[in-house]
């Protein structure tokens, strides 16, 4: 489906609108190394990252703890100064024209609000409408439609503190797409909301993507997130890209296993086959691993004549342990880089 709103999006690109080139970020941070001693030491929290994003992509922004991924978020927004590099959305230098960027881009922080904390949630859209000057039949429009899809009807009057975390951070994006910008960067959307306020948001996403072309930048723990809407991943470790493709080319990279669920008649020892080892069994059910790159065909037939088999399924490696394997297995640069976009 994020292919489908990616292609619907297409027309309407025209080259580079996030565009970084060896950007950099380091801080100076003192550390206590004894009682009386401090050591200054630099961490390069972003070390030499280069990407173009074009309008209308969606893409992924992800890597673990400390990675260096709210840095790169801050510098796009302004924030942060780089401390070297060059960095341009929507051909603006952020850092250096903070105000003028920021009527271009939508930013979402999941854990943080820019709401209004006392007031009624349609209180902090007042509010932007003024701070941001958007023209009234525009803020109109577009607090209705977002009204009519994050279903908030019945919440703009009610004071955000008294809001549940789905229903504020529904009110959040809201809030940061009244303005109508060109770009959106989300820091994790969903987290800590439930399964149905999941899809909701991501929903709503890819229509957005779809219709308007939004430019999307998400970082996220949640791949689920990723995967159901971001065609392209770019992982980021230690500061530096180590991926830049597909999700799909993700899985190539980092082949994994994949894993055979098996269901017999009846509970059994482990069963026992050339090509596939036994990892778990539970009951009648077990699960055997095999080498994601080797057919599965063999091994289901040596199951199907020695055991008394009822059914059977492969399961592809998921997306969350092949990144914890790339993670634990980084290699020294970029791994198959996109080139310029
Ligand atoms: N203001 C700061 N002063 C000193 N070091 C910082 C500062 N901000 C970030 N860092 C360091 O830079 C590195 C990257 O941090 P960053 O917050 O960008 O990571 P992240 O990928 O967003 O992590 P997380 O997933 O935990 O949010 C970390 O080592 C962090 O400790």
């Amino acid at each position: 489906m994020a292919e489908e709103a990616i292609r619907t999006a297409d027309p309407v690109r025209t080259g580079g609108l996030i565009e970084l080139d060896g950007l950099e970020r380091v801080f100076d941070v003192r550390r206590r190394t004894g009682p009386l001693r401090r050591e200054k030491t630099r961490v390069r929290a972003v070390d030499g990252i280069s990407f173009t994003v074009s309008r209308g992509e969606m893409v992924g922004y992800i890597g673990p703890n400390g990675a260096g991924k709210s840095t790169t978020v801050k510098m796009l927004t302004g924030i942060l100064t780089p401390s070297g590099g060059r960095l341009r959305v929507a051909g603006i230098d952020p850092s250096r024209e903070r105000t003028r960027l920021a009527r271009r881009i939508g930013v979402v922080f999941g854990q943080r609000t820019t709401l209004w904390w006392d007031l009624p949630l349609i209180d902090s859209y007042r509010l932007m409408h003024r701070m941001y000057r958007i023209p009234d039949a525009r803020y109109r429009q577009n607090l209705e439609r977002c009204v009519e899809l994050l279903d908030l009807g019945a919440l703009l009057d009610v004071p955000v503190r008294q809001l549940s975390l789905g229903q504020r951070m529904r009110g959040d994006i809201a809030a940061a797409l009244l303005h109508d910008p060109e770009v959106l960067y989300l820091d994790e959307p969903t987290i800590g909301l439930d399964v149905v306020s999941k899809a909701k948001v991501r929903e709503f996403l890819r229509d957005l993507n779809a219709e308007r072309a939004t430019t999307v930048l998400l970082t996220t723990h949640d791949l689920t997130d990723i995967e159901h809407l971001c065609n392209r991943v770019m992982v980021i470790d230690h500061g530096r890209l180590v991926y830049d493709g597909t999700l799909t080319g993700l899985h190539a990279i980092a082949p994994g296993e994949r894993i055979l669920v098996v269901d017999l008649e009846h509970r059994l020892p482990p069963i026992e086959v050339a090509g596939a080892r036994p990892v778990r069994v539970e009951g009648p059910r077990q699960w055997l691993a095999f080498p994601a790159s080797a057919s599965a065909a063999p091994i289901v037939a040596a199951i199907a004549d020695g055991y008394p088999l009822v059914d059977l399924s492969v399961r592809e490696p998921d997306i969350e342990s092949v990144i914890a394997r790339m993670y634990s297995e980084r290699p020294a640069g970029p791994v198959r880089p996109r080139g310029s976009s």
